[in-house]
């Protein structure tokens, strides 16, 4: 019932233990605050704007599996799980959280993101759930491990020169050619000075509340962010999708926004950029989601610090297909990976040279009714020992001016940064 290097020996890795599982509601009596919880938990789900917080404290069971496997081990992980929680319909539903890598074919370049692996699975022993008002809780049996706190720095990666290069590289390469799109993305490591996860949580949620804001603990290092982009949710059967990308920085005052906005959504390089997942999405998702319905214009989301082209899709889940379906299949869109797929990976594994360990991956949670919701990795930062690194990237298309997106890049790096450092 436990990852393989933790609690139980004998279960063979990223398998969990055929033992049945029980969850109660238990009565949260509102005595912590956030802070205390997003300190003790092991994972964390916010999304501010819409008055929801999630806090799962303790683990009753984690599975995890090694880098070179992807989010199909970690659907198979929770399908089980789910399979074997005896839910009263009437109970508050436990939710089990799952995250993957990005690419577990990727070389492995930082050791930081070992103790992540290419998966994990957990449900917590206890899930305190906040919708508006209205707190509730919900307590599942489990092995209880006790916490771990190995945790290794992040180490140090690829130059600012070598992500210049790879992108002028990765312009040439799709203009003859050889692929249509590809994300590249870069890092930078930041000291932490004392600022610790609970203080990094409470400033995304301010900064982004229209995001989710999350956290996943795995040893002594927490990945977290304030991501913009929901991958797949679904609640009673319907699932909504999104389509994200092609960027601009937000204008300092409302003439220069309404005028960067306008430019976003009258450029044609930023419109195939975005088609292409458009398009990416209604393919991927279309055996697994009928009715897809989505407006034929995208629309902008603006955040913070930068404006996006943003295309809601929906549907409903056909018989016998999951949300973790989905999610499987639809990552990773060319938001974050390229088109057409393999060739943007191979890309990505030959160009970045950075290890993106699970930034851009899937991670999100699902329910025993099948409800539930994932979101890209993206805006995200990998904190253990005293630093943390950030990640973020940025789509090339033939008509891409290198210098652009690598000040783009920079961009969404500034904005972490001074939200992480401040
Ligand atoms: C890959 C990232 O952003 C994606 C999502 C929205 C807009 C994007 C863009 O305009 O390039 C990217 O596709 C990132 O922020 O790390």
């Amino acid at each position: 019932m436990s990852a393989p290097s933790t609690t139980r020996p004998a279960a063979p890795p990223g398998r969990i233990m055929a033992t049945p599982l029980s969850s109660a509601t238990v009565a949260w009596y509102r005595a912590r605050g956030d802070r205390w919880l997003r300190e003790h938990a092991a994972v964390t789900w916010e999304r501010p704007s819409r008055g929801l917080q999630i806090f799962g404290i303790g683990v009753a069971v984690r599975a995890a599996g090694p880098r070179g496997e992807g989010f199909a081990a970690a659907r198979d992980a929770v399908t089980d799980l789910l399979r074997r929680l005896d839910v009263d319909a009437s109970a508050v539903r436990p939710l089990i959280f799952a995250g993957a890598s990005f690419d577990p074919g990727a070389p492995r370049r930082d050791p930081a993101w070992e103790v992540f692996g290419g998966w994990q699975v957990l449900l917590p022993a206890i899930t305190i759930i906040r919708e508006g008002e209205r707190w509730s809780g919900v307590a599942c049996a489990g092995d209880f491990p006790a916490p771990e706190d190995e945790s290794a720095a992040p180490g140090d990666t690829a130059p600012h020169d070598s992500l210049a290069n790879a992108i002028a590289e990765a312009v040439r390469e799709i203009r003859e050619g050889r692929y249509e799109k590809v994300v590249l993305a870069g890092s930078r490591l930041v000291p932490l000075d004392g600022v610790t996860v609970p203080d990094v949580l409470a400033r995304l949620v301010a900064a982004f509340p229209t995001c989710c804001v999350f956290s996943f603990r795995a040893g002594g290092s927490t990945w977290l962010g304030a991501s913009p982009e929901p991958l797949a949710a679904a609640a009673a059967g319907r699932v909504e999708l999104v389509s994200l990308a092609g960027s601009r920085r937000r204008g300092a005052s409302p003439d220069l926004d309404r005028q960067l906005e306008a430019e976003l959504l009258g450029s044609s390089k930023e419109r195939w950029e975005h088609r292409l997942v458009v398009e990416a999405i209604l393919r991927e998702a279309g055996e697994l989601v009928g009715g897809l319905q989505f407006p034929s214009e995208p629309s902008v989301m603006k955040l913070a610090n930068i404006q996006h082209l943003y295309t809601p899709i929906s549907g409903r889940l056909e018989p016998g297909a999951s949300l973790l379906d989905v999610v499987e299949r639809l990552h990773p869109t060319p938001a974050v990976g390229g088109w057409p797929r393999p060739a943007a990976l191979d890309a990505i594994r030959r160009l970045e040279q950075m290890d993106r360990g699970w930034y851009a991956g899937p991670i999100g949670w699902a329910d025993p009714a099948g409800d539930g919701e994932f979101v890209v990795g993206l805006r995200t930062a990998l904190l253990g020992g005293a630093a943390a690194r950030l990640y973020a990237g940025a789509g090339i298309v033939a008509d891409s001016t290198p210098a652009a997106e690598l000040d783009e890049i920079e961009s969404k790096l500034d904005a972490l940064r001074g939200v992480i450092t401040r």
